[in-house]
């Protein structure tokens, strides 16, 4: 962890039902770069997410994001947040949906909704009806709303899921210019051809964080030539350990 990363964790305790999801991690999330959140499904990287986002019960820990307490109100519109499920109104176009959210956090109508709508490639959608929109489309009028007022951290949970290729490689271009003006990015993937577009990786399992690096590194330090390589040789290592 350093001193100027976006977001500190540490020894975050979540239960959740009767299962400890998280079970005391500490981690960091670097300022102005992509960071890949990968890991198996049911890993926890929702629930690490969630509490980043500060919608999460948290056991015990602390969990600090730019600088204040994750779920501080002051937050609210300094975090865009993407969930799995697209979070649009079908019955409304995409214009007047990012009108609405607008409105929802103050900021400036005129200037902000056409941005965003240019920014995911939608402005020739700009007066269809999000109900008609096809599922990436639908996907990149949720990701709009996320941009609204310009964030300084932007979390996207799955957010090329159902994409088709060109989409998802046009997606990652806009990520990396998003972090190239600044922004904090965190966004999880089960796909780990993406993880080779991240700047830094959290490789979770199991609710730990089994290495937090860059590709480069975690390739160097396994031997490997893969970001898939190198999780399979952090996963054996594991179980090695906890044999
Ligand atoms: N409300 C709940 N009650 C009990 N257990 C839960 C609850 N929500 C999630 N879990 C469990 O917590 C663990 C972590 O779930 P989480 O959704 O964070 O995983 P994930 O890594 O995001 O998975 P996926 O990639 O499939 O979305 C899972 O074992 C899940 O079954």
């Amino acid at each position: 962890m350093l001193k100027n990363d976006a977001v500190t964790i540490e020894d975050l305790t979540v239960v959740r039902g009767s299962r400890t999801v998280l079970p005391g991690i500490d981690v960091g999330l670097r300022s102005g770069v992509i960071t890949g959140l990968l890991g198996p499904s049911g890993c926890g990287k929702s629930t690490l997410i969630r509490s980043i986002v500060g919608v999460q019960r948290v056991k015990a820990g602390t969990v600090r994001v730019l600088g204040e307490d994750a779920g501080s109100k002051s937050l609210r519109d300094r975090i865009g947040y993407v969930t799995q499920e697209p979070s649009v109104y079908d019955n409304l176009t995409v214009a007047e949906n990012l009108t609405f959210f607008a409105r929802v956090l103050g900021v400036s109508i005129s200037d902000e909704v056409d941005a965003a709508i240019e920014s995911v490639g939608l402005a020739s959608h700009r007066d269809a009806l999000v109900g008609n929109l096809s599922g990436g489309q639908r996907s990149r009028a949720s990701l709009a709303v996320a941009l609204l007022g310009q964030p300084p951290l932007l979390i996207l949970d799955e957010p090329t899921v159902g994409l088709d290729p060109v989409l998802r490689v046009e997606l990652w271009d806009m990520f990396a210019e998003f972090a190239h003006s600044g922004t904090t990015m965190l966004v999880s993937s089960h796909v780990m051809d993406e993880a080779e577009r991240c700047d830094r990786l959290l490789l979770m399992r199991e609710g730990r964080i089994l290495a937090s690096d860059t590709p480069q590194a975690l390739c160097e330090s396994t031997g490997t030539t893969s970001v898939e390589d190198a999780f399979l040789a952090l996963v054996r290592g594991d179980e090695g350990a906890v044999r």
